[in-house]
């Protein structure tokens, strides 16, 4: 039986306006490795993906595939691609870059403490479900405010997960699925692949066990945790 062809977009193409600092936080070192390392290492070391494909900020391909895929010898990153205005242009570009392959796991350069344990999760879930997101369980009581601040809801907190990445999909469906979000030209108010699945072809999308390490670093605090972290903390 023909093996699945799995690959994996990195998203490394933001602002990182949140954290605010000098230099973008992908590239900021984390225990000596710039951040975005990380997430390449682990699809690199995991036997399941085939292929990465690294969208870097537009005019920053050079850099990436010199600083980051040459010097670390990243093999499988087949492509440096520019990203667009939102994140959600961003994976639209990956996925336009991809020329073979049966499941793509989308997953951000700003969460580097992936496992091979959360691909492999993740890969059984999209075999059987076509689409699945990495998440935990909120912790917190969740509460949905109106303008003004004043709770209006509080939803059963048993039904509420915090979503994470990878997010993996069959190719064909995700592929799909942008190619309808971009057809429809104007700004789109999604915040994950799921959500464009969701929303475009009514995709039902599992949720898979990820870990409450597996943290997007997007201010100055996720730094610090994110150095406990890399210290062993
Ligand atoms: N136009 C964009 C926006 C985001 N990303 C990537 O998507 C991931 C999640 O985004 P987030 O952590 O919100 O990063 P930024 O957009 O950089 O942060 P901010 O919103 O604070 O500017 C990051 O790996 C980021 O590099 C991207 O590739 N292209
Ligand atoms: C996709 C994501 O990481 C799921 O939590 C997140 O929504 C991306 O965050 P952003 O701040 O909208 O880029």
């Amino acid at each position: 039986m023909k093996k699945d062809r799995c690959t994996a977009i990195v998203l490394a193409a933001g602002k990182g306006k949140r954290m605010g600092s000098e230099i973008q936080k992908q590239y900021l070192l984390l225990n000596g490795r710039p951040m975005l390392y990380y997430s390449l290492d682990a699809f690199q070391k995991c036997e399941r993906i085939n292929e990465i494909i690294l969208v870097a900020g537009a005019g920053e391909e050079e850099y990436c595939q010199r600083e980051i895929v040459e010097k670390y010898r990243f093999s499988k990153v087949v492509s440096v691609v520019p990203g667009g205005r939102e994140r959600y242009h961003s994976v639209a570009n990956g996925l336009h870059a991809i020329t073979d392959c049966d499941y793509v796991f989308i997953h951000d350069g700003a969460r580097p403490f992936l496992t091979e344990d959360i691909i492999e999760r993740a890969y059984a879930a999209v075999i059987e479900y076509q689409a699945c997101v990495v998440g935990m369980p909120v912790k917190d009581t969740i509460k949905v405010v109106d303008r003004q601040s004043f709770a209006v809801d509080t939803p059963e907190r048993n039904a509420l997960w915090q979503v994470q990445t990878p997010q993996v999909f069959s190719y064909e469906l995700i592929r799909k699925a942008y190619d309808l979000l971009l057809e429809q030209g104007d700004e789109a108010a999604v915040t994950d692949d799921a959500m464009v699945a969701e929303l475009l072809l009514g995709s039902k999308v599992k949720l898979v066990e990820g870990s409450y390490r597996n943290i997007k670093v997007t201010t100055p605090e996720d730094l610090k945790i994110a150095e406990a972290f890399c210290s062993g903390n």
